[in-house]
C-alpha cells in the first residue's frame, strides 16, 4: 500500500482564498480591515521563517500586519509592555506571541497577559478553557491553529473521525494539550489517547490506533513496524537536523517516510499541517472580525 497524501499546501491555499473573499466582504461592509500581529522575542531563524510566514499568509489575504520584534535578552517586563501595547491597539484583532519564547521569560504569564478577544492562537487560559467546557455546542472561541489545522485537513479530504481511535504523541501546549478536547467533541466523537515521554509502551498505543498525530519533535519515531496497516498519520513535530558538511540544516518530521508504505493516508512534513496551522491563524483573525461586527460564518 502506498499511502495517498494529505497535501496541506493545498488546503490551505484552498482555505486562503475563502478567508481573502471574507476579508473583501467585512471591507465593502465598511467594518475596518483586520490586522493580525506577531511578536518574537530574539533570532531563533526557525521562528522567524515561522512568523514571516504568517505575515504572508496575512497580506495574502489582504488583513493588515503589524509585526513586533525583540532582542532574545528583553525582560519579562519588556515583553509585557508589548502585549499591553497591542491589547489597546484597535488596528489589531488578533495577535500571537511566536513560541518558544526565551527560557528567562515566563510563557505562562505573558499567555495569561493576551486579552482573550485577541488571543489568535488559542492558548489563553479562558479560551482553552471555554475549549473543555464548551464540550457539546460551540460559542465564538478562537481554536488552537494545530488541532484545529489537524481536524480541517481531515475533513476537507472527507476522513471521518467519528468511533477512531486517535493516538496522539506529545503534550505540549500548542498541540496534545488541546487536540483531544477539539476530537472529542460531539460533532467529531474520536476516542483520544495522549500519550508522552512517560508513556511505557509507546509501539503497542501506536499498532492499535486508527489515526495517529505525530506532535513529538522527535526525529523518525514513528516507524512503519509501529503502524496498523491502512492507519491515517499526521505528521506534525519537527526536527532541523544539521548538514555534516556546514549546509543548509534539514527538517525533518516525526514519521519515518517508510510508513507511507503502510499508512492509508499520511500528511507530508514540510507540506502538511504546517501551512496548515498557518491558515488556521488567520482563520481565526478573520473570524474575530466578523463576531465584532455580528457576522457569524
Ligand atoms: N505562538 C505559536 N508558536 C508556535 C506554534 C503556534 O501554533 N503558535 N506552533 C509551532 C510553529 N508554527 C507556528 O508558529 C509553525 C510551524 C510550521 C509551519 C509551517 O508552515 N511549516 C512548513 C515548513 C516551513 C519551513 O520550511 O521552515 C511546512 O510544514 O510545510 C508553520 C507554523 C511552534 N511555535
Amino acid at each position: 500500500m502506498t499511502a495517498q497524501i494529505l497535501d496541506g499546501k493545498a488546503t490551505a491555499k484552498a482555505i486562503k482564498q475563502e478567508l481573502a473573499e471574507r476579508v473583501t466582504r467585512l471591507v465593502d461592509a465598511g467594518r475596518p480591515r483586520p490586522g493580525l500581529a506577531t511578536v518574537l522575542v530574539g533570532d531563533d531563524p526557525g521562528s522567524a521563517a515561522y512568523v514571516r510566514g504568517k505575515h504572508r499568509d496575512s497580506e495574502q489575504i489582504g488583513l493588515n500586519s503589524i509585526q513586533k520584534h525583540l532582542p532574545a535578552d528583553a525582560t519579562q517586563e519588556e515583553v509585557e509592555a508589548v502585549v499591553d501595547e497591542l491589547n489597546a491597539d484597535p488596528a489589531c484583532t488578533g495577535y500571537i506571541v511566536q513560541l518558544p519564547l526565551p527560557k528567562h521569560i515566563d510563557t505562562d504569564a505573558i499567555l495569561e497577559r493576551i486579552d482573550p478577544a485577541k488571543d489568535a492562537d488559542g492558548l489563553h487560559p479562558t479560551n482553552l478553557g471555554r475549549l473543555v467546557l464548551n464540550a457539546y455546542s460551540p460559542i465564538h472561541t478562537p481554536l488552537p491553529c494545530t488541532p484545529r489545522a489537524v481536524i480541517e485537513l481531515l475533513m476537507r479530504h472527507d476522513l471521518d473521525l467519528k468511533g477512531k481511535d486517535v493516538v496522539v504523541i506529545g503534550r505540549g501546549v500548542t498541540v496534545g494539550r488541546s487536540i483531544g478536547a477539539l476530537m472529542t467533541r460531539r460533532a467529531i466523537n474520536a476516542t483520544v489517547t495522549l500519550t508522552h515521554t512517560g508513556t511505557t509502551d509507546l509501539p503497542a498505543h501506536l499498532r492499535r490506533a486508527d489515526v495517529i498525530v505525530a506532535a513529538a519533535g522527535v526525529a523518525h519515531l514513528v516507524r512503519p513496524e509501529d503502524v496498523k496497516p491502512g492507519a491515517i498519520v499526521l505528521d506534525v513535530g519537527v526536527s532541523r537536523q544539521e548538514d555534516a558538511e556546514g549546509g543548509k540544516a534539514k527538517l525533518v518530521g516525526d514519521v519515518d517516510p517508510a510508513v507511507a508504505e503502510v499508512a492509508s493516508w499520511i500528511s507530508p512534513n514540510p507540506g502538511g499541517v504546517g501551512p496548515m496551522t498557518r491558515a488556521l491563524l488567520v482563520n481565526n483573525v478573520v473570524e474575530a472580525a466578523e463576531h465584532a461586527a455580528g457576522i457569524e460564518a
